[in-house]
């Protein structure tokens, strides 16, 4: 990882679908800087059941030991992760001149693009991505000028359940170390601005030397993540290494972000992952970034810091947040860290060790 940005390759828009080598621009020389879990009984990412009447706590440890968990009974309807899954197919599914219609443009966030990490990394990823920050519409309106209202409104819909489900768990989060939405009013009165993010990895002719989605924490306080029946997910693990998120059927993958970090003043450590790709299958993984909204101050809480447990952060907005993550990666979060932890090691979730490429 380099903290300065990279002139961005020329070949950004390559059409990977069709590619039967790694170009030189995707080829990385090591994708393996720390190290993956090679015990003969691997450490498993948690998987929690939401109607389990222990969810709360189990929750609570998932997010201090992992900070990245799968949830079953989350109440989202299959067939509406079914039909997100199938809409991200045909968006990517469209000659690579049309999904340029709908480019991202250099300094805006909604739109088709490669991974916009991509400029902190000499190589270029294996993936291709469309976000959606705010309305659905002027963007997809550029792929399909005549059809667009069906993956509107499946996006409406989506953003829509997603954000019940944000809820439920901030507030299995947040009790699980003893604080009510009353302490975080925002949380419930005022609505946040999430964004969505596809992604879309094809099959790749050379996996060992290709990367899918380089290794980053979301600046989010949560991230619900829908992934189709491929793996290729990893979450780092303290102590353990890279860690497979196995895909299962009906889950949906829940990661602590940067901002939930904060708030919980490092008791949940946001967690650091990556998406790996695959010679055969192509994957796909939806992402829903929640956040609070965008101007609300974000700092510890003030119910988890006392003299002996003083306040770790500043307070930031998201909105600034995303700005200094934009500027400087994975060390943003150091950046707006008030007093170096008293160990003298960095946070285990600076990550500013990371090379790549
Ligand atoms: C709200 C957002 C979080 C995000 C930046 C964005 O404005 C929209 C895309 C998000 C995403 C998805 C892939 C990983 C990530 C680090 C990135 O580059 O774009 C996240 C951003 C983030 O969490 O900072
Ligand atoms: O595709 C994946 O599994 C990971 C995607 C991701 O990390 C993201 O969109 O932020
Ligand atoms: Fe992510």
């Amino acid at each position: 990882m380099h903290t300065k940005p990279y002139t961005m390759i020329n070949q950004k828009h390559l059409d990977l679908n069709s590619m039967k080598e790694l170009p030189e621009s995707h080829a990385w020389l090591s994708l393996d800087e720390l190290p993956s879990d090679s015990s003969s009984t691997p450490d498993q990412v948690p998987v929690i059941n939401l109607k389990d009447p222990n969810a709360m706590k189990l929750v609570g440890h998932a997010c201090k030991i992992w900070g990245v968990f799968q949830v079953t009974n989350h109440g989202v309807p299959t067939n509406l992760l079914e039909q997100m899954e199938a809409a991200g197919r045909k968006l990517f599914a469209l000659p690579i001149q049309q999904k340029l219609k709908a480019a991202r443009s250099p300094n805006g966030v909604s739109g088709y693009g490669v991974a916009r990490i991509s400029a902190f990394f000499p190589k270029l990823m294996w993936s291709e991505g469309f976000t959606i920050v705010g309305s659905p519409y002027e963007h997809v309106r550029k792929l399909w000028p005549n059809r667009y209202n069906r993956f509107c409104g499946v996006i409406e819909e989506y953003k829509e359940e997603m954000n019940k489900l944000a809820q439920k768990l901030m507030f299995l989060m947040l009790g699980s170390l003893g604080v009510t939405m009353e302490d975080v009013k925002w949380a419930t009165t005022q609505r946040s601005c999430p964004a969505l993010q596809l992604n879309s990895y094809p099959a790749c002719p050379d996996p060992d030397r290709a990367m899918g989605l380089a290794a980053h924490t979301d600046s989010t306080l949560l991230t619900i993540l829908h992934q189709n029946n491929t793996s290729g997910l990893q979450a780092h693990k303290e102590g353990t290494g890279w860690v497979t998120v196995p895909p299962i059927p009906g889950a949906l993958v829940i990661n602590v972000g940067d901002l939930l970090h904060i708030l919980s003043n490092g008791l949940y450590p946001s967690v650091l992952h990556r998406a790996m790709v695959n010679r055969t299958q192509h994957r796909l993984s939806v992402a829903y970034l929640y956040g609070p909204p965008s101007n609300v101050q974000i700092s510890p809480l003030s119910k988890l810091t006392d003299q002996v447990h003083p306040p770790l952060y500043r307070s930031v907005t998201w909105s600034e947040y995303l700005g200094t993550k934009a500027k400087h990666f994975n060390k943003a979060l150091s950046s707006v860290r008030l007093c170096a932890p008293l160990n003298g090691f960095a946070d285990a979730n600076d990550h500013n060790g990371v090379r790549v490429g």
